[in-house]
């Protein structure tokens, strides 16, 4: 059985950390905590739903509503955890500061791997101290359908800023995260999923079907509170 997010694995083993709106948590998101689990051999991944998050309106549906949809979505899965600390922060959700949570509850030598899609990866240097988060996590890329950079293309594809930041930071082995606790940049590639929580409310506002697009539990979830309407 793999271990559980946040305290399997022996102290080398890296954390995977996935942030997001989760408005609502779809197949995309749990595939990208998966298979960054397995390619990247992962002691696990912490999702963490944005209580607050810094670059969007208000999210369509409640922090409560958010994290409750994260937990179902991952009930089944012991390697995927939630963790509600953005939830429970009167903070907006920078991640530098989660980062730094995580650091002082793991230690300074435990390694964690921040996972992102490419499209997020891309709007890094619009972010609270950006450049601090090489100092506390990897940074793990996902390619994402639609956006650019996209796996093994995306050094080329980088804005100047973010591209100096990654130099000599770029790693192609996982075996590399185990050798320090922050600073290396990892793209791998991910089945592409065209799925994104903006589609699934639009097909609920429209009153079209979403099941498939997410677990039945979320699904089930979205119906019972009328979420998205
Ligand atoms: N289909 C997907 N493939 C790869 N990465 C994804 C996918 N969907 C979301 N992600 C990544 O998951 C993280 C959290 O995404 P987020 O919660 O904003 O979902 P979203 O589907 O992009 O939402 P929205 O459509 O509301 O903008 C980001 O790093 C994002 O790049
Ligand atoms: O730290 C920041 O400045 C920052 C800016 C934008 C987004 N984030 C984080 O990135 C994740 C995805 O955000 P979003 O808005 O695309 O759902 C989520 O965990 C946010 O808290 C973080």
């Amino acid at each position: 059985m793999a271990a559980e997010a946040g305290s399997g694995g022996g102290a080398n083993t890296p954390l995977g950390v996935l942030g997001g709106t989760f408005d609502p948590i779809h197949l995309g998101h749990l595939r990208l905590a998966e298979e960054a689990r397995e390619a990247l051999a992962l002691a696990g991944v912490r999702l963490i739903p944005a209580g607050q998050p810094p670059h969007r309106g208000t999210p369509h549906s409640t922090a409560e509503d958010r994290l409750a949809m994260a937990r179902l979505a991952t009930a089944a899965n012991p390697a995927l955890t939630v963790d509600d600390g953005e939830v429970r922060s009167a903070q907006k959700s920078y991640t530098v500061l989660t980062l730094q949570r995580l650091r002082a509850e793991l230690g300074a030598q435990r390694p964690l791997v921040l996972i992102l899609g490419a499209d997020a990866f891309a709007g890094l240097p619009a972010w609270h101290r950006w450049e601090a988060l090489f100092e506390l996590a990897h940074i793990a890329v996902a390619n994402r359908p639609g956006y650019a950079p996209h796996g093994r293309r995306w050094p080329a594809t980088l804005s100047p800023a973010l591209d100096a930041a990654c130099r000599g930071r770029h790693s192609a082995d996982p075996a590399d995260l185990r050798t320090a606790p922050a600073g290396r940049i990892v793209p791998f590639d991910m089945t592409p999923l065209a799925i994104s929580a903006s589609l699934i409310r639009d097909l609920v506002k429209n009153g079209h079907s979403v099941r498939y697009l997410l677990p039945d539990p979320v699904l089930d979830y979205i119906a019972a509170h009328r979420l998205y309407r």
